[in-house]
């Protein structure tokens, strides 16, 4: 090859030509560095004739300047880039990028020199000297990785280093991680298990591509019975991928994993160092990390031989992403396995409505765990009718519900609460003018956080301290709460059990893996006897003495008009009743609702799944909504309104006229302004044979948008604000 066609990693420009200088060697997939203009850019090789481009002369080409020392990114990847460009209708270059995640590790490997504390007597302290010390226990980093968690400078760092507080370390970043062991502690299966696992295993082996929909109830040990086909896998020599829907969860599973295969299996996720990303990338890429377990980014790691992938929780919206390439992994997951020729697993107890249609129609094998293990009881569901039982003024537990936490409180065992809504209250108000506490930024009201003395939004993270006086009419001690967050029960928790040790779990909280780490020991081991938390303790915990979970608010998820909303309750108040009685002990849950007759509230009281996802099944069809019919969004904002109303309006100007695709708006997001932008929104709804794609791409290319217009198409959108 003495000429090549090459992606370069800048989202305005399409693919260039390049000359291949005597004695370089590139093939497709192959990393390069190329000049552009003044500039060197990063780039890939691609296959000869897949990218469009205009052919220059040989005499024209530009010379590439070097090739990274990594392995070209296979040609599986390669077609699951194309396919993620092409079907979210994201520039390649931003795709590209996600395979790329960490520069560093596109530079080599080789020594690094990290530091770690010496242990030795330290003489007179300064402030941020005590507060280093105190921050790194246990840490070993660069210098400026530890000066970001120490939270101080490098040059406090490198005094410490002087004073002989600090010593350096050379380390390999290639050095390579413990193997897990597919024999270490091999579970006894159950029959039901066992033959699952046994399914999972044969095509494991055969090294083929088949989705699998696992769809056992909560407790009924899909994690067990799913990693025989990891075993499996790595006694073929091949790696595996786990995705999971938070962070959170990623501990939890971390140390399961360890106790079943003797080591941890490699993390990949945003609050990796920069080190560690480098090592986890490349040993990804070398063979080396033979089980990943990440976020939804990992599935863009180059695997050097992929042999199966497990996305777990899979009905979780988490999955999908809401900035930059709008994807969602669960269904990217399932193109890389067809790309790979491997098979892919959808674990979860409450299947995604697409997912089961899948199975239906044939195209996902559909494996059932219709019991909880070791003979743990399903528990009871049962209702309590807010109308007719109402809690004490300004508070928001009813008395059945009071009554049957003080009861665990007096047989030791545990109980957990669940409201989605972090902070103390949604909403705060001046109770002599009536004014409102809202985000200069964003359509949202400020969210009183009493833990951290603040006011904040949600949306975009703004945050102002919590005043003394009304802003407007400068009355002081005015200020009233409205409604109900996690902060606040938990302060209602304090008047009922005054001795109780309560946990407030939110993402305020579990700001890490290690705070993670330290909740799921202290729930396990008897710590906490009330957790009160939002969505992020619905899914994934086993803790065997909670025997008792209450919703608070079961129809708050019922508001709002998403098309999803029922299916949404329903998978949430399912994943957060099945952490009750996974123990030894029967467990109880109480829903607390003012709509007991809402079919989705009754289907969870009488246990019955079918019945809502057939009546749910069926709104989707003569809906024509997914997995019936296809829906895009286009979403168009800009700092300027007028300029943002605009370009909708010049979008819904030129709206193609087409039978068998619906286009809604443009009308303002209900979300109007987010992040200091105006919103405008178009929804499309289109059968699934109409080519949604070209249709949008031949509809948004021609038009031309000031700079400050951002035009999003979300493909397959779970949000709609
Ligand atoms: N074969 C087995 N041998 C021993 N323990 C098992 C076995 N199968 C499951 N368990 C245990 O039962 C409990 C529930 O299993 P697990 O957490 O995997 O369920 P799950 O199906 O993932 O549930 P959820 O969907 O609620 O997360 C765990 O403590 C697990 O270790
Ligand atoms: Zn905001």
């Amino acid at each position: 090859m003495n000429r090549c066609r090459c992606l370069v990693l800048n989202a305005a420009l399409g693919p260039l030509d390049y000359r291949v200088p005597d004695g370089m060697h590139v093939e497709p997939g192959s990393v390069v560095v190329a000049p552009l203009g003044p500039r060197q850019v990063m780039a890939v090789v691609w296959d000869e004739g897949r990218l469009p481009g205009t052919e220059v002369p040989a005499g024209k080409l530009r010379p590439l300047l070097s090739v990274l020392p990594v392995p070209p990114l296979a040609a599986p990847l390669r077609r699951l880039i194309e396919w993620t460009a092409d079907y979210y209708l994201a520039p390649l270059a931003s795709v590209v990028r996600m395979a790329l995640s960490s520069s560093a590790a596109l530079q080599g490997g080789g020594m690094v020199t990290e530091y770690r504390l010496t242990g030795a007597e330290p003489g007179r302290l300064t402030a941020q000297r005590t507060q280093a010390l105190e921050r790194l226990e246990g840490q070993q980093a660069t210098i400026r990785e530890l000066a970001e968690i120490a939270g101080v400078s490098d040059s406090v760092l490198r005094g410490m280093v002087g004073a002989g507080l600090l010593e350096a370390v050379r380390v390999d970043s290639d050095r390579p991680y413990p193997e897990p062991d597919p024999h270490h502690a091999v579970p006894d299966l159950s029959p039901a298990q066992a033959e699952i696992a046994a399914r999972l295993v044969a095509v494991v082996e055969e090294h083929r591509f088949q989705p699998f929909l696992l769809d056992g109830v909560t407790g009924s040990g899909k994690t067990e019975t799913y990693s025989e086909a990891i075993a499996a896998a790595i006694e073929a020599g091949r790696q595996v991928l786990i995705l999971l829907p938070e962070i959170a969860l990623t501990q939890n599973f971390l140390t399961r994993f360890e106790a079943r295969f003797g080591c941890p299996p490699v993390a990949w996720h945003s609050s990796l160092k920069s080190s560690e990303r480098r090592r986890a990338w490349r040993q990804v890429a070398f063979g080396g990390a033979k089980v990943v377990v990440g976020a939804r980014s990992a599935l863009f790691l180059p695997f050097a031989a992929l042999g199966l992938i497990i996305v777990d929780e899979a009905h979780e919206i988490a999955f999908k992403q809401e900035d930059g390439v709008r994807y969602n992994a669960r269904d990217v997951a399932v193109m890389r396995a067809r790309f790979e020729q491997i098979p892919v697993v959808l674990a979860s107890a409450t299947p995604a409505l697409e997912s089961l249609q899948m199975a239906e129609a044939g195209r996902y094998e559909r494996l059932i765990l219709p019991d909880r293990f070791g003979g743990a009881q399903m528990p009871d569901i049962k209702i309590v009718d807010l109308r007719t039982e109402q809690p004490e003024r300004g508070h928001w537990l009813a008395p059945t519900l009071v009554r049957a936490l003080v009861e665990r409180a007096e047989r030791g065992e545990q109980s957990l609460l669940f409201l989605n809504r972090r902070g103390y209250a949604p909403l705060t108000l001046c109770r002599t003018c009536g004014y409102r506490f809202q985000c200069p930024n964003c359509s949202a009201w400020l969210v009183e956080h009493r833990l951290s003395r603040r006011l904040a939004c949600h949306h975009c993270g703004h945050e102002v301290p919590t005043p003394e006086r009304c802003p407007e009419c400068g009355e002081p001690d005015c200020l009233v709460a409205c409604g109900p967050g996690v902060e606040r029960i938990a302060d209602e928790m304090a008047e009922i059990l005054p001795d109780a040790r309560v946990a407030v779990v939110t993402s305020d909280t579990l700001t890490s893996p290690a705070k993670a780490a330290e909740f799921v020991d202290l729930a396990t081991h008897g710590g906490i006897d009330v957790i009160v938390g939002t969505q992020l303790v619905t899914k994934g915990f086993h803790f065997p003495e909670l025997t008792l979970v209450g919703v608070v608010d079961a129809d708050m998820g019922l508001e709002g008009g998403d098309l999803r909303a029922a299916e949404r309750t329903y998978q949430q108040i399912a994943q957060v009743a099945g952490r009750a009685g996974r123990g030894e002990k029967p467990g109880e849950v109480l829903l607390q609702t003012r709509h007991p007759e809402a079919p989705v509230i009754a289907a969870l009281a009488c246990g019955d799944r079918d019945a809502f996802y057939a009546a749910e099944t069926e709104a989707r069809r003569s809906a024509g909504a997914p997995p019936f019919g296809r829906w895009a969004a286009i979403i168009v904002s800009s700092e300027d309104e007028a300029e943002a109303r605009e370009a909708a309006r010049a979008i819904g100007g030129t709206r193609p006229a087409l039978d068998d695709v619906m286009i809604l708006g443009p009308t303002p997001a209900p979300l109007a302004l987010l992040r200091g932008r105006y919103r405008y929104r178009l929804l499309i709804n289109a059968r699934r044979s109409s080519g949604l794609q070209t249709i949008l791409r031949e509809w948004l290319e021609p038009l031309k948008f000031p700079p400050g217009v951002r035009v999003a198409v979300d493909i397959d959108p779970y949000s709609f604000v």
